[in-house]
């Protein structure tokens, strides 16, 4: 804290994107409710915030908390008077979800309290597949392009979503195929803020293509090449939006879902200025490819974010995102990565074997973030914090930013 201040900023408010969002109160409501805290929850509804309040799916704290399996959370909500038949961006009911990940004790509290399951009573159908009369591929627009195929802009049911198909040379192989399927089965029990929604894969039809939602303001890599570098408060709410997704993955509850490729391209921003992360697991299927002779062209990009002893194949676990994750937070402070001219494979085998790590100028990075970025990018992957440990650190450096004293004007200069 030597070179840095924090500049003042208005309590409880944090930019996201173009917009300033009172975020705090229902964001933690939320998160509260899908961790099972009932400590929390009370505290945020003494605090006076609606227990109705929904994020900008319209998911509300009774929608996560019924699909996490939050027995007391749920019963606690219905007391103070959450609306037991609210009904998210997607159609669905607290009933609807605590259906489909199979919690029966919340459907019976949810039944007994009035709640119904529109999603259920309509079809038989699971859940993740979607006719593909539905979608009307004809008027789909391309929106871009990754090593699996094309994401098309479509429109389901009124709603503009993401259409991604998945190349024939991929899907032809039915081992393939299958693997697909298992990650996308297990993408559709997924419901976090921070993580794009997966809808359904299309049926009826002669392709792979499955619908996620749609985010109309891109890839965190087309928003810092449109921008280039983010001022501190943006980017430390970035990386909480990151850091939480992520967290959610780590912690899910049969077992951690790692990324494997956590990148800027893998970040995309709603209407409201939200990151979600996308596209995880579905890497594991990159190198089942690589072992069926498939050269994924996606890998190279994704060299500049990874950790060192998955370059060195050596065995690894969650803290490879958290490696990941840090070169994404220096990338938002500096607007693009530090070594852009250099073969992205050069800089992935000089950060294995020479230990080689982008600079940290002090007149950049204030130093709380210095600190977080060099755990991050630890060698020793058993060093790196956790990113439960990130978000209370990212939280608290945010707080700081809240403070009303001026930042020095060194680093106001150089920061924003
Ligand atoms: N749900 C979405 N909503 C809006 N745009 C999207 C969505 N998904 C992808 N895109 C856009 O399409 C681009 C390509 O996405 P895709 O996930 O296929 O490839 P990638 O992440 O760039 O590369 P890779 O497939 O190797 O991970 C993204 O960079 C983004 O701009």
């Amino acid at each position: 804290m030597e070179n840095f201040k924090y500049p003042s900023s208005p309590p409880s408010k944090r930019m996201r994107g173009a917009e300033t969002i009172d975020s705090e109160g229902p964001y933690r409501l939320l998160y509260c409710s899908s961790k099972g805290d009932t400590d929390g929850v009370v505290q945020e509804l003494e605090k006076g915030v609606e227990p109705n309040l929904a994020d900008y799916d319209k998911r509300t704290a009774l929608h996560l908390a019924s699909c996490e399996g939050c027995t007391e959370v749920v019963v606690l909500l219905l007391e103070k008077g959450a609306d037991v038949n609210s009904i998210d961006r997607w159609g669905r009911t607290p009933l609807s979800d605590a259906r489909s990940f199979g919690h029966e004790s919340i459907c019976k509290i949810l039944e007994a309290n009035g709640g119904i399951d529109p999603v259920g009573l309509d079809s038989q159908i699971p859940c993740y597949t979607i006719d593909y009369s539905e979608v009307n591929m004809n008027d789909a627009i391309l929106i871009g392009e990754g090593s699996y195929g094309e994401i098309y802009l479509v429109k389901w049911r009124g709603t503009e979503v993401a259409a991604k198909t998945i190349r024939s040379s991929i899907a032809s192989n039915q081992r393939v195929k299958n693997s697909f399927m298992k990650e996308l089965a297990l993408w559709q029990k997924l419901r976090h803020p921070n993580i794009v929604q997966f809808l359904g894969v299309l049926n009826n039809c002669n392709r792979l293509i499955f619908l996620t939602e749609y985010l109309c303001n891109g890839s965190l890599h087309d928003i810092l090449r449109k921008k280039g570098r983010l001022d501190p408060q943006t980017a430390v709410a970035y990386a909480l939006d990151i850091a939480r997704g992520m967290n959610y993955l780590h912690q899910h509850k049969s077992h951690a879902i790692i990324h494997r490729d956590l990148t800027p391209r893998n970040v995309l921003q709603d209407a409201a200025g939200r990151l979600k992360v996308t596209d995880f697991g579905l890497s594991k299927i990159a190198q089942e490819k690589d072992v069926l002779g498939y050269k994924m062209t996606g890998t190279t990009g994704s060299f500049r974010y990874m950790a060192p002893e998955v370059y060195r194949r050596e065995s690894y676990g969650k803290s490879v995102d958290v490696f990941s994750f840090a070169l994404i937070v220096h990338e938002m402070f500096q607007g693009g990565p530090s070594n852009l001219a250099d073969d992205p494979e050069q800089v992935a085998d000089k950060r294995a074997y020479e230990d080689s790590r982008p600079p940290l100028s002090s007149y950049v990075y204030p130093e709380p973030i210095r600190i977080l970025l060099q755990k991050c990018w630890h060698k020793n992957p058993d060093f790196r914090p956790t990113f439960e440990d990130i978000i209370l650190e990212l939280e608290s450096i945010q707080d700081k930013f809240q403070t009303t004293e001026p930042m020095p004007s060194r680093c106001r200069c150089s920061i924003l």
